[in-house]
This record gives structure tokens, sequence and C-alpha cells, in this order.
């Protein structure tokens, strides 16, 4: 019988980033030192619920690596959450970070609960609960959160001003993805969008796929899908399905994207309205140029990779194709635009935010998106030099270029 594959991410992550090291020339302490977040921490965060009765939620902030700078990644509240998903997050966080040049090293957090379900005033409780928790850990100079999935502007309005009680000064710096008028940067909302939109033209001009005239699957109707359907569309892209967590739409012809955006709830979901809907998994494998999962992880495994009918696959999710698809999809001809690669448009316009706030002056929208574009274009080259030059695929590539910064920080500061 054959053995299913493992889809744990962070055994996986692993598993590249040793192949990654090894092929650089590191020896066996560097990748000691990367397998694992140099700090994880678990907290348990009370709650007073509206019935008056109190839950306690499972949480954790992992520090991958500080080596290049203070460590940065979002929040991701969601019923899934694990420690090992947030390690692995922090992890590709360092990998984003290093791909384009950022001062920082990779973190994430998470809090396993279903905001669904919460009211507004229960989710202001567990984001301030969250801060208290993590506050020793966390800084404008050690560790900067951000949004993720299921965490919006209001939950980074809310931590930011708990950071800023518990510090005694106002602190914008401790958080990115703030409203503007708390210190939020322009293009923030958008920017994980226009940072796939960015790499995937690049992409689809070395595949020779006409944007105008490509038929695209979005995976994931939330922050990063729903801005994505809008810029894609207003090039003149074909959006022929879309997904959110209660399932999928599907029509060769194309889908109605600005009706669709209106009607969306603020968790991302407009296909419970449809009856006519498919799976997630159907959606995967319908006919398109271009695929892009931007919902979560282990979509595409060895069950699906060989169905997959799209050229250019644009991971704008974390962690969305396991090892074995990667490999079955890279055989196959399938070119995959890796998530730390894809997904960076947020954390770099997270840097911007930064940035502005420390010198409390802020940018135009023009400053923000050609800074963007252009640390992604040079991004994208960098990581496809690479594996053209290396023979490698373009995820170990990616892999390569940013745990290189890493390690050379590792290594100047005399850790190994
Ligand atoms: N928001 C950001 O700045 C960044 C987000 N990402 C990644 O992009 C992906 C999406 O994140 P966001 O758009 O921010 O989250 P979001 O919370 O705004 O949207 C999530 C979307 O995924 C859907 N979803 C949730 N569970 C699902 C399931 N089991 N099956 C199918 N769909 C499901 C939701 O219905 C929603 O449409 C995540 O992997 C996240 O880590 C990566 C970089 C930055
Ligand atoms: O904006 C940030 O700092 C982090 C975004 C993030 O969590 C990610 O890229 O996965």
């Amino acid at each position: 019988m054959k053995v299913k594959e493992n889809v744990d991410v962070l055994a996986r992550t692993q598993q590249v980033i040793e192949t990654a090291l090894t092929t650089l020339g590191y020896d066996s302490a560097y990748y000691e030192l990367m397998k694992e977040p140099l700090r994880l921490l678990t907290v348990r965060i009370p709650v007073k619920m509206d019935d008056g009765k109190v839950k306690v939620f499972t949480g954790y902030r992992a520090q991958h690596n500080d080596a290049v700078g203070p460590t940065k990644g979002g929040v991701r509240f969601h019923p899934d959450v694990t420690q090992e998903e947030v390690k692995a997050l922090s992890m590709w966080m360092s990998i984003k970070c290093g791909i384009t040049n950022l001062p920082y090293g990779g973190g994430k957090g998470g809090i396993q609960c279903d905001p669904r379900t919460m009211s507004f005033g229960e989710l202001e409780r567990l984001s301030r609960g969250y801060v208290r928790a993590i506050s020793q850990l966390v800084g404008p100079t050690k560790d900067i959160p951000a949004p993720d999935v299921f965490t919006n502007s209001q939950i980074m309005a809310w931590m930011m001003d708990e950071y800023s009680r518990i510090r005694e000064f106002d602190s914008p710096g401790f958080i990115t993805g703030k409203p503007l008028v708390l210190g939020g940067s322009i293009g923030r909302e958008s920017s994980t969008a226009l940072g796939v939109s960015i790499v995937m033209n690049e992409a689809a001009k070395v595949l020779g796929i006409p944007i105008q005239k490509a038929r695209i699957i979005i995976q994931g109707f939330g922050n990063a899908g729903s801005y994505l359907a809008k810029f894609l569309h207003d090039a003149g892209a074909t959006i022929v399905g879309i997904s959110d967590a209660a399932g999928a739409l599907y029509d060769p012809n194309g889908l109605d994207i600005e009706h669709l955006l209106e009607r969306r709830d603020s968790f991302g979901c407009v296909t419970n309205l449809f009856p006519n809907r498919i799976t997630n998994q159907e959606l995967l494998v319908q006919d398109c140029d271009i695929l892009i999962p931007a919902a979560i992880e282990n979509q595409i495994t060895e069950d699906n990779a060989h169905l997959i009918k799209a050229k250019l696959l644009v991971e704008a999710a974390n962690g969305p194709t396991t090892h074995v698809a990667t490999q079955i999809l890279t055989e196959r001809g399938i070119m995959i635009v890796p998530d730390v690669l894809a997904s960076a448009g947020g954390v770099v316009v997270s840097y911007f935010e930064w940035v502005q706030n420390n010198q409390g002056y802020y940018w135009t929208e023009e400053e923000v998106n050609e800074r963007l574009t252009k640390i992604l274009v040079d991004a994208f080259h960098n990581v496809y030099r690479t594996s053209q030059e290396k023979k490698a695929d373009m995820r170990l590539s990616a892999y390569m270029v940013g745990l290189k910064r890493v390690a050379e920080a590792v290594r100047w500061r005399g850790w190994v």
C-alpha cells in the first residue's frame, strides 16, 4: 500500500531549509540553529465572554531568527492554529524578509479561536489579552506583529493601544497594518495582493502568458484574494473561479467580480449566497491559465497535483502546496512562484509603515507602490536566476536566496 505523504508544514519546511543550506555550502550547525525558532512563547488568555462566562484561549508567538534584525510577522486568529504551524510560519517570514532585503528576521503569532463566532467586544478583549500575555517578548525594536488570516486593522488598533498603555507611551511602531489615522501606511491593506500581481506579471512574462487574456482562479476571497481579484479584473484578466471557506464559484466565461466584492462579508465569505457553488477542491482542478491559492495551507497535495490544469501557480497563501505536490508540478513543467516570494508584498509595505512610524513622516501612494514594485521585481528575478543557475525548483531557489542573508548575519555575529 502506498504511504500517504506527510503534510506537516514544519517537517517539510525543515526539509527544504536543510537542502538549501547544504546546497549553499553551510555546515550543519547553521541548520541546527535554523530548523526551529530561537524562541516560542505559548500563552493562555482568559477572556470574559458576553454570557458572563470565562473562556481560556491558547495563543503563540514564535521568533525564528533575529540575527538580521527584529523579528516581524502577522498574527492569525483561526480554529486550526497549532504550535507547529506558527513555527513554520515564522520560518517562512525569515525567508520572505531575506528575499526582499528587509532588516528583519521572521516571527509569527496565532490564537486558536473562531472569530466568526465571536462578538466585537469578545474580539477586543481577546486581542488585548494576547498583547498583555506577549508584551515582554515583543516591541518596536524586538518583534513587530501585523495582520494575517482573520485579523484586520481594527484588531491591530486594539493591540497597538494595549501595548501603548502597558509601556505608557504611544507606540505606533509596535505593530503594522494599522488604520491610517493611527499611523498605518497608505497601501498596506492591498499590499499583499499588489505584491502577488507584481511577481505574477514577471512570471507571466517569462512564460509568455498575456495577463489581459489570462483565465485565473483565486482560492480565498479575504484580504489577499479579494484585492487580487479586483486588481486582475481591472487589468483585463478573466477571473473564472473564486472561493472562500464555504465553497467555490466557477464560470469559464468569467465571474461578476464587482458584484461578488460588494456582497462579501467581513470574513471574506460570499459563496454561501450562491446555491450553484462547488467545493474548494473541485475548484482547484478546473481549467485556467493561472491558479492562485490565497487561503490556507495544504490545498495542493499529491492527491490533486497531477490534475491541476494551470500553467502557472502563484502562492498568495502561506504553505498551500505540499512537498510532493511541488515535485509533481515542477516535473509537469508548471511554474510555481512560491509563497515566500509571491506573498512578500504585505511585509514589505509593513516595513514601509514601520519606517514611516519611526520617521513620523508619511509617504504618498506613488512612493509606496514604486518602492514595492522595485523590491519585488528584483526579488523575482533574483530567485528565478538562482533557479536557472542552480537547476533548482523555484521554492528551493527562494529558500536559498532568503536563507543566505540570515546565515551571513549569523556568521558575522559569530553565532556559528
Ligand atoms: N493579510 C496579509 O497581509 C498576508 C496574508 N498572507 C496569507 O494569505 C492567505 C490569506 O490571508 P488573508 O487574505 O489575509 O486572510 P483573510 O482572513 O482576509 O481571508 C481568508 C480567506 O480564506 C478563506 N478560508 C478560510 N478558511 C478556509 C478553508 N478552510 N478553505 C478555503 N478557504 C478558506 C476565507 O473564507 C477568506 O476568504 C493566508 O495564507 C495568509 O497567511 C500572506 C502574506 C500577507
Ligand atoms: O506584514 C507583516 O509584517 C507580516 C505579513 C505576514 O504575516 C506574512 O507575510 O505572512
